[in-house]
């Protein structure tokens, strides 16, 4: 119970302004950040002592000391519930800054066994759908250790990944065999190529390939792996049956039968024995299917296959024209083969000129050769069709965004057009349009993730985003599930070089994050660049904060060269913080550090310019009494006490001129001058008032 209580304690923050209800500890890495006391200083003072602590009294007197720390720690704090002690020099004004910096030493000196992760590896965790198929049986992954990845392949008794690259590379060596058999198939049935002499080396082709067919049968197909009711079954025994199951399997079976013992018989020549061996096209197609999956550019295997299928089509016709010109005697007339030059290249030429209906094609001059042609004009209709039509599909496809992006650009110039908006609107525009095409390569993003049901749609979205967001100390501070919540509320917006992102006094609706490109946070005159925020960033969260009289934005922020950030609304941010409290502090320290360096900053600028009105104004004072002194030196009858009082009189008398000129300048007396001044350094030593979030 005590030590229950104990653990309690160093698990939660105490914030003053929350009530403290007693909760279930939470795990560990839930609270990996520089906020939780669990790298507070009171957590190291608590955790020394707390083995000493025996007794009631003991653990009571410890937690009013810790409390007591905790306390004296948040009074600097924006979150602070009292005033704060007196500051004695400017230094105080950069104590939340050195405040954070010991918070995050103290994390890396804190004594608990388990270090944060990095968010590289919450995002890990944070990303739940498998990234592929690959089995995640522990089985599976037990026997792979220690194995390389080929060898497991090779193994007759490990399961096999069906979206794997080795299985993808055996499937590319069965397509080969494959469009052997059924090119050579057909060209050596028809054509004179096959001679005794060569025999044995076609023989060699055809057993090796018949080797790879038994292979897969035997050896790969009945391994891989497949989806029951979206478990992966990686169970020798289940996966064998499932590839037993299907048709593929009988198709494999009869693509294997042993027609060749039949050469005995009928001689080697008799190559269309081999003929069931083009029953293997499921695999054809499987490998196809798993390239279109896996490359980055899917149209190349497209086209591919299209044009291996009007190849092969004109292959074949060349095949039967031989097949029919030898069948009627090669020479004996005009449509026939005249048995001259390469007899393939001639028949593939004529039946290509035939498929396409392009050139002048000889006259059948008999009835055979009459149906020959019609069957040869219609299969030509056919690839044609398929040809441009597939093609045409492709293309389209492969362009459509690009299509899509022109008509946009061009949509938007002629509106800007006949609305006569000025030239270098109009570029501006132009030039949005190409540097978000550059960067996009869409511009209907939303659309594509929101055909995705919610859980991939954030899983896409922490994906693509993943190189930015590993860089925002914000979520590297806090837990992963923030990202989780806020990835999906993140907009993409592009700036243009000199861009105003947030203007200065205006209400803020937004805050962002630089996922590429530099802004710059200008001075209150905007001649000054305060500070340039790179990649990682986040700014204008403090007008979104909800803090009283910091409602508008409180510096104008301008894109240095072009830029792309995440745009989160106000509404978003707020509905994220109002169930992270830990992200809520870190915003608001990091807030109050930026405004307290601008008080100090305004501060120390306006007491420059005092300084420097004041020593003008001494120095002319000085130079007067000179002058005076000179004209007067005749005048005698004046006692040495009376010309020194009078020089005084006039010296205040200006002094008081000269700042009553500057308050006339800058609308107020040297007086308010002096008052805000004060005010505004009094501003940067002290604490802000506490910031309410709307929810909290
Ligand atoms: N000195 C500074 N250094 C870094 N960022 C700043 C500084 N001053 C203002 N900002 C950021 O600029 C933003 C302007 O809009 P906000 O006031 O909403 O939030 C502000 C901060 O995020």
């Amino acid at each position: 119970m005590m030590f229950g209580s104990l653990k309690f304690m160093r698990r939660h923050s105490v914030h003053p302004s929350v009530k403290q209800v007693e909760k279930p500890p939470i795990p560990k890495e839930t609270c990996g950040s520089w906020c939780t006391p669990d790298s507070t200083p009171a957590h190291n003072t608590l955790t020394q002592t707390n083995s000493n602590i025996e007794t009631k009294t003991e653990l009571q007197e410890d937690v009013q000391n810790k409390e007591s720390i905790v306390s004296q720690l948040q009074k600097v704090r924006l979150f602070s519930p009292s005033p704060p002690p007196e500051y004695k020099s400017d230094n105080d004004i950069t104590e939340a800054d050195t405040e954070l910096k010991e918070f995050k030493n103290s994390k890396s000196e804190d004594n608990s066994p388990e270090p944060p992760p990095v968010l590289e590896d919450k995002l890990d965790a944070i990303i739940e759908t498998p990234q592929s198929p690959v089995p995640v049986s522990p089985s599976r992954k037990h026997k792979c250790k220690g194995f390389s990845q080929l060898s497991a392949f090779c193994d007759p008794f490990m399961p096999i990944d069906p979206q794997g690259r080795r299985y993808i590379s055996w499937l590319l060596l069965v397509t080969f065999c494959y469009s052997y058999n059924a090119w050579c198939v057909a060209l050596r049935a028809t054509f004179p190529y096959q001679t005794p002499e060569n025999t044995p080396y076609w023989m060699v082709a055809d057993y090796m390939c018949d080797i790879v067919y038994i292979l897969d049968t035997a050896f790969v197909k009945p391994r891989l792996m497949f989806l029951n009711e979206g478990f992966w079954v990686d169970d020798p025994a289940e996966t064998r049956k499932n590839y037993r199951r299907k048709s593929q399997y009988k198709f494999d079976m009869i693509s294997l039968l042993p027609l060749d013992l039949l050469y005995i018989y009928f001689g080697t020549q008799k190559v269309i024995l081999r003929l069931p061996r083009l029953l293997k096209l499921q695999t054809f197609w499987e490998f196809h299917q798993a390239m279109d999956r896996v490359l980055a550019s899917p149209y190349v295997v497209r086209i591919g296959k299209t044009l291996f299928y009007i190849f092969y089509l004109i292959h074949l016709n060349a095949c039967a024209y031989y097949a029919m010109s030898d069948y009627i005697g090669l020479g004996t007339n005009g449509w026939v083969y005249d048995n001259q030059g390469s007899a393939y290249i001639r028949c593939f030429y004529f039946a290509t000129k035939t498929a396409t209906s392009i050139g002048k094609n000889p006259k059948p001059e008999n009835t055979i050769e009459y149906l020959f042609m019609t069957a040869a004009w219609l299969m030509g209709v056919f690839v044609f069709a398929l040809l441009i039509g597939q093609i045409r599909d492709i293309i389209a496809t492969a362009t459509r965004a690009r299509t899509e992006y022109r008509q946009t650009l061009d949509g938007s110039s002629r509106y800007l057009r006949r609305l006569n908006m000025p030239v270098p609107l109009q570029r501006r525009v132009a030039s949005w349009f190409n540097y978000t095409w550059s960067r996009q390569r869409c511009f209907d993003e939303p659309r594509i993730l929101n055909s995705l049901p919610f859980n991939m749609k954030r899983d896409v979205a922490l994906e693509v985003h993943m190189t930015t967001l590993s860089k925002v100390q914000l979520f590297r501070d806090c837990s992963a599930s923030l990202l989780r919540d806020l990835v999906l509320q993140l907009r993409p917006v592009c700036f243009l070089p000199g861009d105003v992102v947030v203007r200065r006094g205006d209400v803020g609706h937004q805050m962002y994050i630089i996922s590429s490109g530099e802004c710059c946070v200008m001075s209150q005159d905007e001649k000054e660049v305060l500070a340039t925020l790179q990649e990682g960033s986040v700014f204008g969260e403090i007008s979104l904060l909800g803090i009283e009289g910091l409602r508008r934005r409180t510096a104008t922020v301008r894109s240095r060269g072009y830029a792309s950030l995440f745009a989160l609304s106000r509404n978003d941010l707020e509905a994220a913080l109002k169930h992270h409290k830990q992200a809520a502090q870190v915003l608001r320290i990091r807030a109050d550090q930026i405004i307290r360096e601008n008080a100090a900053r305004q501060a120390k600028q306006r007491l420059i310019r005092l300084e420097a009105k004041k020593s003008v104004s001494i120095h002319e004072d000085e130079n007067t009494v000179k002058r005076r002194m000179s004209n007067t030196s005749s005048a005698s009858n004046l006692t040495l006490e009376g010309r020194r009082q009078r020089s005084a009189s006039a010296m205040s008398r200006r002094r008081l001129s000269a700042v009553s000129e500057t308050g006339g300048q800058e609308g107020k007396t040297k007086k308010d001058e002096a008052a805000t001044l004060a005010v505004t350094c009094d501003r940067a030593r002290t604490p802000l008032p506490t910031i309410v979030l709307s929810g909290d």
